[in-house]
């Protein structure tokens, strides 16, 4: 799969301080999870990759468009949902949603048009004739999202976009932008500090800090197998685990939770498994393997 951008050593220094250190990353289509502590330099990228910012060194492409070049036809492709309250307080955000519409080109029917549509995938029906300065911070970031959406763009970036928001408004968010990369296909940059609700949504995980890159990987990867599964039994808990133990199985059961983990260190293992639930008579909720979490493996990302 062709990647949908590639940076080669992009530096970017602001005077003395270094906001990008030579940054060399290519990011595949789907959705990627941008993650990084408060200044790690990730709006700087992407202001670098739409082409509104030059690096001081390196190159970089968006779709197989040059940043430096080429910034305005990226820009004719890509949405960008910026971190900051960018909104106009006096219109509505359908006025606003069609005036944008219109402005990348569409006729005033269809603009209208696209405009109501965009809004309503989005999650704003009727709020959307009042103005936006009366609105909750959870309906602004959705028009924020509306007008990054509503020029149909093949790729779009959204700027910490759960920012702000309630933990109900934060998933909410979350699944908006996970529908995004699955049912409509465009593929998405997010940003965010806190790596564990993109590990959530995203299919490639990048962690820079201090303008470094610290780590590109494929959500899947990083969550393979670890070699242990979770058991949940109906009832008895501790009396399944006893008979394992006494068959020299490692078993790790935390007092108080419903679920133990076994080491499968071979395929006998989870027969013995399911062999002593069997003889304790009890039920088998479940017998999944563990997923190393990416929190686990970037701590120090997740602060
Ligand atoms: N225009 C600018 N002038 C001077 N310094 C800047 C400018 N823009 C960014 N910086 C600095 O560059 C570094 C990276 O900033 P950036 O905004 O890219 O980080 P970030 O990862 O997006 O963090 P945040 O989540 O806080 O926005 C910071 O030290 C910031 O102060």
């Amino acid at each position: 799969m062709e990647p949908a951008i590639v940076t080669h050593g992009v530096t970017k220094s602001f005077g003395r301080v270094t906001a990008l250190s030579d940054l060399s990353v290519e990011l595949p289509p789907g959705v990627v999870g941008l993650v990084g502590a408060n200044g790690a330099g990730k709006s700087t990228l992407l202001k670098i990759l739409l082409g509104l910012l030059p690096p001081t060194s390196g190159t970089a492409t968006v779709l197989g468009h040059d940043t430096l070049t080429e910034g305005l036809e990226i820009r004719r492709i890509v949405g960008y949902m910026p971190e900051s309250d960018c909104l106009p307080a006096d219109v509505s955000a359908s006025e606003l949603i069609v005036h944008l519409a219109r402005m990348s080109g569409l006729p005033a029917a269809a603009a209208r048009e696209r405009a109501a549509d965009t809004l309503r995938h989005v999650g704003l029906d009727e709020e959307r004739y009042r103005p936006v300065g009366g609105y909750s911070t959870g309906m602004k970031q959705r028009v924020k999202l509306a007008q990054a959406l509503v020029h149909d763009p093949r790729l779009v970036f959204l700027d910490e976009p759960t920012n702000g928001l309630d933990p109900t408004g934060r998933d909410e968010m979350l699944a908006l932008i996970r529908r995004i990369g699955t049912e409509f296909g465009i593929s998405v940059v997010v940003t965010s500090h806190l790596l564990g609700e993109l590990e959530r949504i995203a299919d490639h995980v990048v962690v820079i800090e201090g303008g470094t890159l610290q780590r590109s990987t494929s959500t899947a990867e990083a969550t393979a197998a670890s070699g242990v599964v979770l058991v949940e039994v109906t009832t008895r808990r501790d009396a399944v685990v006893e008979t394992l133990r006494a068959a020299g199985i490692a078993v790790e059961a935390p007092d108080g939770a419903d679920i133990f983990t076994v080491t499968v260190d071979d395929a006998t293992v989870l027969d013995a498994v399911t062999a002593a639930v069997a003889t304790t008579g009890v039920g088998l909720v479940r017998l999944q393997p563990r997923r190393h979490h990416l929190t686990e493996m970037f701590t120090g990302a997740n602060r």
